[in-house]
């Protein structure tokens, strides 16, 4: 039987600058085995309609298992062992890429992330400055799990949840998932002629999980459930999730002007707010940087990065990736200014404290930016006296 879902309502969406788009599975592999455009066309041209806009879009891609199942089809092999399945995911990897590489001008880049890599914090803030950088430079990156030497205990599995930490990872205002579905229903659809589409989702409840299936084909994997997960995840970052039909050119064109057919599921605060939330309460390490009156200021007006000019000291042995407090201090009182993550270990701080941004390559052997604390990584604290520091 073949059930035909009841459209969802149409709704306009909050304009947006960054996010991350992920493409399942589903709407890639083609039903011979291997990968096929039929879907492709429609996501490259709302991606490019992005582009024109002046958007920024980070591409979470499935279809590497896809991929290369048709190959090892035809050397008459069988994906029986956890090898053969990874080689396998290297050989579809390269298809996917190039699947999508030919339908842009600019350049679109590979990033393969495993679990440790979103884990280790100092490779989280790696995989971080390398996906700015390259929208930076308006590249397009291409997202997937590095499925070919993912352990399987530890691997993610599911790219829906891949994409709401990409979608934290880069400060994306919304995460976009494109299925082969127009969104939630109340149940799933292919197997249950009442389903209900579900258009605005205030919050995941244990009622709106209750909901979601599996998969709806046999390439794709976790179905409504890893979607509704990845929902959450975002939410918790402040992110906005929109779920649609990947299949549908027309909720495509809708969706490059900001209107949505499908279904929207709310973060609970802003996205800078639930950042800023995190900034101001996650615990510092001991110890902190101390900066000079000018960089204070610079700080307390919001804006801007801590650079090493401003900078009179570290103190403590907090690493890079580590949140620390940072002080003005004078013969008397010393005071906490403003928190961040710092991009520097203090013994390399004291290092270049003082010193002109220009002279970080030389005084280390290396550079991480600019910034010690970027300004994405800092909020500004009310005045306050710092109760460990105070002598
Ligand atoms: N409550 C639900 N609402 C909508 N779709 C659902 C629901 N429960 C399960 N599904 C299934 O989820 C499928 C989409 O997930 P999946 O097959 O994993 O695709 P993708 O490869 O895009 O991640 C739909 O085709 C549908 O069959
Ligand atoms: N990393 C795997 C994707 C697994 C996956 O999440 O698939 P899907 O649920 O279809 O997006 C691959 O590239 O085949």
């Amino acid at each position: 039987m073949n059930i035909v879902p009841t459209p969802m309502s149409e709704q306009a969406l909050p304009p947006w600058r960054r996010c991350v788009l992920k493409v399942g599975s589903s709407l890639l592999a083609a039903s011979d085995g291997g990968l096929s455009t039929r879907y492709a066309l429609g996501i490259a041209q709302f991606i490019a309609a992005c582009h024109a806009d002046g958007k920024q879009v980070v591409l979470v891609s499935s279809g590497a298992v896809a991929g290369g199942r048709a190959i090892l089809r035809e050397r008459g092999a069988e994906a029986t062992t956890l090898a053969a399945r990874q080689a396998l995911a290297a050989v579809g990897q390269t298809k996917m890429i190039a699947l999508w590489q030919r339908f842009f001008d600019r350049p679109t880049a590979q990033i393969l992330l495993t679990h440790d890599d979103l884990r280790n914090r100092r490779r989280y803030l790696n995989a971080r400055a390398t996906l700015r950088e390259l929208l930076r430079l308006d590249v397009l990156p291409v997202v997937n799990e590095n499925d070919s030497v993912a352990v399987e205990e530890l691997k993610l599995g599911d790219n829906d949840n891949l994409a709401a930490i990409v979608a934290a990872l880069v400060d994306a205002d919304v995460l976009l998932i494109a299925t082969d579905i127009d969104g939630l229903y109340s149940a799933n659809p292919r197997t249950d002629p009442n389903a209900q589409p579900i258009a605005d989702v205030a919050a995941i409840t244990p009622q709106i999980l209750a909901m979601a299936g599996g998969a709806g084909s046999i390439s794709g994997t976790g179905g409504m459930r890893t979607k509704l997960e990845a929902a959450a995840k975002a939410a918790a970052a402040g992110i906005d999730t929109v779920l649609f039909n990947g299949t549908d050119a027309q909720c495509l064109r809708l969706l490059a002007q900001d209107r949505l057919r499908g279904t929207r599921i709310r973060a609970s605060g802003t996205h800078l707010q639930a950042r800023k939330y995190w900034l101001r309460h996650a615990p510092a390490e001991v110890g902190g940087i101390v900066v000079d009156a000018g960089a204070a200021r610079a700080l307390a007006a919001g804006g801007a990065s801590l650079l090493p000019g401003g900078i009179v000291a570290a103190e403590g042995e907090f690493k890079r990736g580590d949140m620390v407090e940072i002080y003005l201090r004078d013969e008397h009182t010393q005071q906490v200014i403003a928190r961040g993550i710092s991009q520097y270990a203090a013994s390399e701080i004291r290092r270049i404290a003082g010193k002109h941004t220009r002279e970080i390559e030389t005084l280390l052997g290396y550079s991480y930016g600019d910034s010690v604390v970027h300004r994405d990584d800092l909020v500004a604290c009310d005045p306050a006296p710092s109760a460990s520091m105070l002598k």
